[in-house]
């Protein structure tokens, strides 16, 4: 157990696991320069080829005395959080453990089915846990904005469409933050976004649904994240947009959640929560 306490003023010590991912090594290197957060331990997949290295030396700040293993138990137990950017396999499983221990647990893992999300609101009974489609401020302000734009424009006035583009790497689509927007949006209209999302179009589609939020997805290149959405009326168009140039914001959204979620209490949060973005 990690044995903190709301009044705890020592260096927050977090586990980053997936440490040598692209996420990962950005992680190692935020927390290196955010005061209040240090690496506590750094967590690979079993036959990773990683194992061993040290995590500072793989992101490129030098070595800082953490090596890579592949035993999540021991490392979260000398820990005050973990910091997952990982498959949503895998973080359902370290939200297990990051429960047993009692430690904050900052999830910007996407592609997460229905049940993942179920197991991981469970172990939030037992665990403070923060997670976010997209840890940065701009995509979370944008978020407040896209809701606004949905609630002002009629339904019957204008479309929304909802547009991504992501590096070759990706896995899962539509991106998180697309959904985010596009739930964002949905609660501008007070509507669900689940029945009423379209996720993608091919052939004979016949007209719009009006009312519906449609999401289109693009992958090349390195492209580290671009959303739009598009309010779409007869003789006029609002583009509402973010452009992420650099995977240090999302990593530092992410030391700024874990070091806000030290001593709440238990529960599932948001990035919005931590923002005080309402
Ligand atoms: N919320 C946000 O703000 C953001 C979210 N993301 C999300 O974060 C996730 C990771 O993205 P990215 O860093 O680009 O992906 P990467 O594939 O580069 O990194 C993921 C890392 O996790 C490792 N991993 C997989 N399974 C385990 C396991 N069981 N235990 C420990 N490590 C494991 C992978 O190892 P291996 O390759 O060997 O399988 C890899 O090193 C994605 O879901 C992405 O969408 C990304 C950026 C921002
Ligand atoms: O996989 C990524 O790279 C990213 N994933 C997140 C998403 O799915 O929205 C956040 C960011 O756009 C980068």
């Amino acid at each position: 157990m990690s044995g903190m306490s709301p009044n705890d003023t020592s260096d927050m010590g977090l586990v980053v696991v997936g440490a040598a991912g692209r996420m990962g090594q950005a992680l190692i290197r935020a927390i290196h320069t955010i005061p209040g957060a240090r690496v506590a331990g750094a967590v690979e997949r079993s036959g990773s080829a990683y194992l061993g290295r040290d995590a500072g030396e793989l992101a490129g700040i030098g070595i800082i005395n953490a090596t890579i293993g592949d035993d999540p138990l021991p490392a979260f137990a000398k820990a005050d959080g973990v910091l997952d950017f990982t498959t949503p396999a895998a973080t359902v499983e370290f939200a297990g453990y990051a429960a047993q221990a009692r430690i904050a647990h900052v999830i910007g893992t996407t592609g997460c089915s229905d049940d993942d999300n179920a197991r991981i609101a469970a172990a939030a009974r037992h665990a403070t846990i923060v997670k976010s489609g997209n840890m940065s401020l701009g995509v979370n302000l944008l978020a407040v904005l896209v809701e606004q734009a949905a609630r002002a424009l009629d339904a019957d006035d204008f479309d929304i469409e909802i547009l991504e583009m992501h590096h070759r790497h990706k896995v899962d689509a539509p991106s998180g933050t697309a959904l985010l927007l596009g739930e964002a949006a949905a609660a501008g209209r007070g509507i669900q976004l689940a029945g009423n999302d379209v996720r993608s179009r091919d052939g004979h589609t016949g007209v719009r649904k009006a009312g519906s939020i449609g999401f289109a997805t693009l992958r090349g290149g390195s492209v580290v994240g671009d959303h739009s959405v598009i309010l779409a009326g007869t003789g006029e168009r609002i583009t509402l947009a973010h452009h992420a140039e650099d995977r240090a914001i999302f990593a530092r959204g992410a030391v700024k959640a874990a070091l806000w979620a030290r001593g709440k209490k238990p529960g599932l949060y948001s990035m919005r929560d931590v923002l005080g973005l309402g």
